[in-house]
């Protein structure tokens, strides 16, 4: 990371959040504008496709990649970059970096950008890097920021969290551009936590708001959500200060409030009465989906009290229907709050 001109970041995972981390990468921060962005696609079509418009049609249309930014089909481009980018759906990382593995000349930082928890293992996502790159600083880039906003340059803030706090703020450095904010953490729990849990609660509040339960449950939902979120980020040693901040309340009420996210699209479309396939096949990638099941498994097996989670676990496992589910989150005892 000491080299401070022609830095070669390389970015794994083309959809919109890949798209638009290049895109800042290529001008921004300390990164020079000599600086070699390499955007790895697994699909050769679609990096062809790209290649020959200058533009990611398929996940951020309307965007122009820069001139420094190369579309590859080939994982191997990665190989010699001094920072690494992960950016596809946390239950792809995995994969991804077992095909990267062999490839690595040196031993890059991987800045995990995804938002989830392995299914099967439980896993977040810096000790899957940790599992499959064990020699590699395992980061992780996280908070309220739509990858839109980002690539319009609105102003956004997110954190990035390695455990060695002169690490978290050089990457911090080099990933920040303008409009672009980066704190720097070195709770890398505190931080992935927040990102995987903000999913599924906003898919309670999109289902609230599809069923126009109100403004006022709205807002009970999202205080009660941190409520949730909070407890488990302290069962497994996040810090108040980081589930307070960007990575958990921050991108929890961001996620919460905005039809712009996949996850709150989704309740959205399930409150107003769309089927479980209609919504993910319309709204796509909504990460809350495939962490929700291991979310409160973790959390039982913890003694940690998800009601809310509980129940948008069970309405997508079709055991209980959203009505019942209301009824049952409405039902509970009241209780000290806390
Ligand atoms: N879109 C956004 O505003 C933000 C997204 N994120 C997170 O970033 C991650 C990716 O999200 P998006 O880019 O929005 O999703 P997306 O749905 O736009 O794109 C995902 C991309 O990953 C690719 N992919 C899937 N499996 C792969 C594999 N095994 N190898 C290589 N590529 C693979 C897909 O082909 C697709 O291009 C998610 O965890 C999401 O929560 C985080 C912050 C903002
Ligand atoms: O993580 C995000 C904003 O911070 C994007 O949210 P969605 O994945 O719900 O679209």
């Amino acid at each position: 990371m000491a080299r401070e001109e022609g830095r070669k970041i390389a970015v794994l995972g083309a959809g919109a959040w890949g798209t638009a981390l290049a895109n800042l990468a290529a001008r921004g921060g300390r990164a020079k504008a000599d600086s070699e962005i390499v955007l790895y696609a697994r699909d050769p079509d679609h990096v062809a496709e790209m290649a020959a418009t200058g533009v990611n049609a398929r996940r951020l249309p309307g965007v122009p990649l820069l001139s420094n930014v190369t579309p590859v089909a080939d994982l191997a481009a990665a190989a010699d970059a001094e920072i690494i980018l992960a950016v596809v759906p946390a239950q792809a990382l995995r994969q991804l970096l077992q095909q990267l593995a062999p490839l690595l000349e040196g031993t890059p930082p991987i800045v995990v950008c995804a938002k989830g928890i392995e299914h099967g293992t439980g896993r977040f996502v810096t000790d899957i890097v940790r599992e499959v790159l064990p020699e590699h600083i395992a980061a992780i880039l996280s908070g309220p920021s739509f990858a839109q906003d980002v690539a319009r340059g609105l102003p956004t803030a997110v954190t990035l969290a390695a455990r060695d706090p002169n690490v978290a703020s050089a990457l911090a450095a080099i990933v920040a551009g303008p409009g672009f904010r980066v704190y720097s953490s070195s709770d890398v729990r505190g931080v992935e936590i927040g990102g995987a849990a903000k999913n599924v609660l906003a898919i309670a509040s999109g289902v609230a708001a599809g069923r126009e339960l109100g403004a006022s449950a709205g807002a009970a939902l999202i205080a009660r959500g941190f409520a949730e979120l909070s407890r488990f980020g302290r069962a497994f040693e996040a810090e108040a200060a980081t589930l307070m901040g960007l990575s958990g309340l921050g991108d929890l009420v961001l996620t919460c409030t905005s039809p712009l996210s996949r996850n709150f699209s989704l309740g959205l479309a399930l409150g107003r009465g769309e089927t479980i396939a209609q919504a993910t096949e319309r709204v796509g990638l909504a990460e809350g989906v495939f962490t929700c099941g291991v979310l409160v498994d973790l959390a039982s097996a913890a003694g940690v009290d998800m009601p809310i989670a509980n129940a948008v676990d069970a309405v997508l496992a079709e055991r209980i229907t959203i009505d019942e589910a209301i009824a049952e989150l409405l039902a509970r005892p009241s209780k000290p709050e806390g």
